[in-house]
């Protein structure tokens, strides 16, 4: 029921990596084996915490990063920061439905501007914002915390959204990926992944760990036992 379509995606979150050596962080935790760099803007408005805008992306492309950024918006309006992240260099852009007053105008956004884009859920925030959307988003991201802060718990009635969005994906007929935030580590990334989850965002779970490849190593081999069928 849960076959993903796409190979599993590790996506560090660069919330929980040493700011003041950022270009240095991406490299590394590439070198060992990440995906997707995870980019966490918040505008302490929406969420309240405050992080970074599209000039540390720019400047992480700059620097020579290569990979995929998924830049997760965590700031309300959404419009004009769509309009910078593409600018800088996003490949992928997600945002909260509740943070624009017109969801599909703000996806077009994404998509004129040659990213992917996505929406985000919270915990508390009902599928029934996808309805509309799942002939247009590339990517869902379910929120598996209250947004704002890294280094807190997985909240576990995630595992019942993800297999009922997993439901949904495998309805539309589409190859949409469906990601997961928030509390993810190897001790629970084999069940996110039965559940129909296959991009997977960590921050502290790989950032706080002084081997990044052997913490990255052991969500992938956790991953390897997932039984998806
Ligand atoms: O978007 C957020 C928090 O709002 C996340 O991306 C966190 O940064 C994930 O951190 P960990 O829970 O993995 O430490």
């Amino acid at each position: 029921m849960n076959s993903p379509a796409r190979p599993y995606l590790i996506a560090p979150s660069i919330l929980s990596a040493d700011f003041a050596r950022l270009g240095e962080e991406v490299e590394k935790v590439i070198e060992s084996g990440a995906d997707v760099i995870h980019f966490d803007v918040m505008d302490n408005h929406y969420v309240p915490n405050l992080t970074f805008g599209s000039m540390i992306c720019k400047a992480l492309r700059d620097y020579g990063v290569e990979a995929p950024i998924d830049v997760h918006l965590m700031v309300s309006p959404v419009d004009s920061m769509i309009e910078q992240f593409l600018e800088a260099g996003a490949s992928i852009i997600t945002f909260h439905p509740e943070a624009s007053h017109h969801v599909d105008r703000s996806l077009q956004l994404i998509k004129d501007g040659g990213a992917e884009c996505g929406l985000v859920l919270n915990p508390a925030t009902s599928l029934h914002h996808l309805d509309c959307v799942m002939d247009k988003v590339d990517q869902i991201l379910l929120m598996s915390v209250n947004p704002g802060f890294g280094g807190q718990s997985f909240i576990d009635n995630t595992l019942d959204k993800i297999r009922q969005v997993r439901q949904r994906i495998i309805t539309s007929g589409r190859d949409i990926r469906l990601e997961v935030d928030g509390g993810v580590k190897a001790s629970n990334i084999r069940a996110i992944a039965e559940a129909g989850a296959d991009m997977f965002v960590a921050g502290s779970a790989i950032f706080n760990q002084k081997d990044y490849k052997a913490a990255i190593d052991e969500m992938r081999a956790e991953l390897a036992l997932a039984n998806n069928s």
